[in-house]
């Protein structure tokens, strides 16, 4: 049974799909060396911010499928290294998206009211009214730096406080925003316009201390900023300076560059900032859709199918993986049977992704084919995941074509592999959505769904052949499930594609290419 290790708190939801196929150990708050110690006995990971998934981890993670992060956010895990060791790196991108966008909210009302401040001194046992004078965010401009899920849910409610809505996203249409009821501007304008500004965007190297000393005083002194993305996009000394000095109003964060918070000047800082510890997706319904979308992504990939949110398999998104999943098996076998045909080492191989294939959404389906491919070298080392890494470390050039004028199925895909023994090409379809068939092997047309063991031989079409070939392979104790010829005109070159019951004894080939009129044999294990 596989082994997954648990390793920041998940909600027992999660713990319960997994347990459906794996043995569960829950070991929270591990130092990097002990988890290093033990990593090795897991096949999966699960985890939230607070587990920094370090290269020395994965490459200590000699069993690792699969890293399960139970939020957004990866930014906690070393994903190239991932990459390279084949690992799926999985997260749950809008299980959390509502929880987010509500702390948001929550901490502009809490900051403009003092909200924090205020009931401490209750508490305290006081009755002090006029320390507490807030602000109302009606007719207030926000500032939204990042309109993704998160910031566009943010929009949505903000909209509805009678906010004006102002966004700043270089990779969103003005149309989209509008949409969404925000006039898209620079940052420039943003930071001089708005009352409040919002994060809403990943850390990468162009968003880090996107807010700084700089950026800070073009702010109006009224400005109050809301930091619920990522540590790291605020320069933290910078901010409690600017506040000081009365240069921006106030800030709320609920993350930091480093966690749990150290030292800070922010710890000083009086009603004009509110500082929470990384509480975003901290809700009981949050915690439940993110445990079960990940907890579902790692069941599914310990039982060898694919997972529809992984952030290592490029364009394999849920919507997309729902589509591709029956033709990603057809890429699967195809790459497979193409790199077995084609013998040797392959150099070139060409994808023709045809009919309703040729689409951009297709992408995936080179990758899959890739994986057969490389099938019989590597063996289950190879993944969607590193598919593309080892073939470019193979130096396999890859070229992908699309055509849509082919029709005569839904979609085909034509794979054509060159290697230092020659080039062979194979097409396939599905049938009734789901069944697979070759059509074409070295463009000679057939129709045989693919069988484990297959014989296939180039001969010239002539009587008897058949007959011949049965008799050896009887001779041999080798039972033909079904066969099929392939030509295209009569007497000429033609294809036998044979399915038989079991592989095929060592030596057979080298007698069947002495049977008259065959030229080449091919066997072949799927
Ligand atoms: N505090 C929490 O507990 C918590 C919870 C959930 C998510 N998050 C964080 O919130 C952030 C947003 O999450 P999301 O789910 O909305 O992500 P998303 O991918 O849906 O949206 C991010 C948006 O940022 C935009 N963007 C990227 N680079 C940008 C740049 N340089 N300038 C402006 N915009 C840029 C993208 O185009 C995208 O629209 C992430 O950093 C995530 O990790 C935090
Ligand atoms: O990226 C995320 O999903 C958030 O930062 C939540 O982090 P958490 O799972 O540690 O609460």
């Amino acid at each position: 049974m596989s082994k997954v290790l648990v390793s920041d708190s998940i909600d027992q939801a999660g713990i319960d799909i997994l347990s459906q196929v794996a043995t569960v150990d829950v070991k929270t708050g591990l130092k990097p060396a002990e988890l290093i110690e033990i990593i090795g006995e897991y096949d999966a990971l699960m985890i939230r911010s607070g587990t920094r998934v370090t290269q020395e981890i994965i490459e200590a993670g000699t069993q690792l499928k699969i890293i399960g992060r139970a939020g957004v956010g990866v930014d906690n895990v070393d994903v190239p290294a991932a990459t390279r060791r084949g690992i799926v790196v999985v997260n749950s991108p809008e299980g959390n998206t509502i929880a987010a966008a509500e702390h948001a909210i929550a901490m502009i009302l809490a900051l403009s009211r003092h909200i924090p401040d205020a009931n401490a001194s209750v508490k305290r046992g006081a009755w002090d009214r006029n320390s507490f004078i807030g602000a109302e965010v009606y007719k207030k401009t926000l500032g939204i730096v990042g309109l993704g899920k998160i910031g566009s849910h943010v929009a949505a409610v903000a909209k509805a406080m009678g906010m004006k809505l102002l966004a700043y996203d270089p990779f969103i249409s003005t149309e989209r925003a509008e949409q969404i009821g925000c006039q898209l501007v620079e940052l420039d304008l943003l930071f001089q316009q708005a009352d409040y500004i919002t994060l809403h965007i990943p850390k990468t190297p162009e968003t880090t201390h996107l807010i700084n000393a700089v950026t800070l005083a073009k702010m109006k002194p009224t400005a109050r900023i809301i930091n619920c993305a990522r540590g790291g996009i605020i320069e933290e000394n910078a901010l409690a300076a600017a506040i000081k000095a009365g240069k921006i109003a106030g800030a709320a964060l609920d993350v930091f560059e480093s966690e749990p918070l150290g030292e800070s000047e922010l710890r000083s800082l009086g009603k004009e900032v509110i500082l929470t510890p990384h509480l975003g997706a901290s809700t009981t319904e949050a915690q439940v859709n993110v445990a079960i979308d990940v907890a579902e992504q790692i069941r599914d990939v310990l039982l060898g199918l694919p997972a529809r949110s992984a952030v290592n398999i490029p364009g394999l998104g849920p919507d997309v993986l729902e589509e591709l999943k029956p033709y990603m098996q057809l890429a699967e076998t195809l790459g497979n049977l193409v790199g077995q045909l084609a013998g040797g080492r392959v150099e070139v191989l060409n994808v023709r992704l045809q009919g309703e294939l040729a689409t951009n959404k297709s992408q995936p389906l080179v990758v899959a084919a890739l994986k057969g491919l490389l099938y019989q070298a590597l063996r289950e080392r190879v993944n969607y995941v590193n598919a593309s890494i080892e073939a470019k470390e193979r130096g396999i050039r890859v070229i992908e074509t699309r055509d849509a004028s082919v029709r005569d199925y839904a979609g085909t895909l034509h794979l054509e592999a060159t290697g230092t023994l020659g080039t062979h090409s194979v097409t396939g379809a599905l049938l009734g959505e789901r069944e697979i068939h070759l059509t074409d092997v070295d463009g000679f047309p057939i129709n045989v769904p693919p069988s484990k063991y297959m014989l296939f031989t180039l001969h010239r079409d002539m009587p008897g052949i058949i007959g011949k070939l049965g008799s050896l392979l009887g001779s041999f104790n080798v039972n033909i499930a079904s066969m099929q010829v392939g030509r295209k005109i009569v007497r000429g070159d033609a294809v036998m594609a044979l399915s038989i019951d079991d592989p095929l004894p060592e030596g057979i080939l080298d007698e069947i290419i002495k049977v008259p009129g065959i030229r080449d044999a091919y066997t072949v294990t799927l």
